[in-house]
């Protein structure tokens, strides 16, 4: 089993500190930073703005991977964009036309990607399969970290690798909400190549990072 991408949310991260922090994410050996963009609306928090992005984009090389949780998302894509996101990851339920949605993410020269919540069936993936480079799983319902994995997910992800699959499809298979040692692994096995994890790799402070990240990779 190949070990898996691993994209630390850095919703768990100190933000009086913020680019400090993305540095040392990328010293303990992320693949990925994960950033999650909440407005109040689609979910009940609000987190960070296209500026704040912006500044935290010159603190590191790595592929900064852009969840936004917000509603209607095609306003912010270009700012997002702009302030240096690699890969966009939208709802279904965050605009009325996805497809178009993911094209312009595309046409932006990002990488698309399309995330569901635990609700959300995974059919709406097969009308879109061929516009996404990455398919982000909730694990929890999104809106906060420091949330219990939702175990049925770990089914959810086994249909989503066979969709996939099924499709030809190269896109990334992430999942996210609630990850820890104790589950990555099964995730993994499940077919998952990304995972996101927030609480888990920040707990123990910096120092603790490394080998934070390494237990999920293990
Ligand atoms: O998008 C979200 C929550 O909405 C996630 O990215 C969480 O931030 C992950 O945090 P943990 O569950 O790992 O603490």
């Amino acid at each position: 089993m190949a070990a898996p991408l691993i994209c630390p949310s850095i919703l768990a991260s100190d933000f009086s500190k913020l680019g400090e922090e993305v540095r040392a994410l990328d010293a303990a050996g992320a693949d990925w930073i994960h950033v999650d963009v909440m407005d109040g609306h689609f979910v009940p928090n609000i987190t960070l703005g296209p500026d704040i992005v912006k500044a935290i984009r010159p603190h590191t090389k790595l592929p900064f991977d852009v969840h936004l949780m917000v509603a209607p998302v095609d306003p912010w894509l270009d700012a997002y964009r702009d302030a240096g996101a690699d890969i966009l990851t939208v709802h279904p339920e965050s605009g009325p036309h996805l497809h178009r949605t993911l094209g312009r993410i595309r046409q932006l020269g990002a990488k698309a990607g399309v995330v569901l919540n635990p609700g959300t069936p995974l059919t709406v993936l097969e009308e879109v399969v061929e516009l996404v480079d990455l398919v982000l799983l909730m694990s929890v319902n999104p809106g906060f970290g420091g949330q219990s994995f939702i175990d049925t997910s770990l089914r959810k992800i086994e249909r989503a690798r066979a969709l996939l699959d099924a499709a030809g499809s190269k896109a990334h298979l992430q999942v996210d909400g609630g990850v820890t040692s104790a589950n990555a692994a099964a995730c993994v096995a499940a077919g998952a190549d990304a995972l996101v994890a927030g609480s888990f790799v920040f707990k123990g402070g910096p120092d603790a990072y490394a080998a934070n990240i390494a237990a999920l990779k293990a």
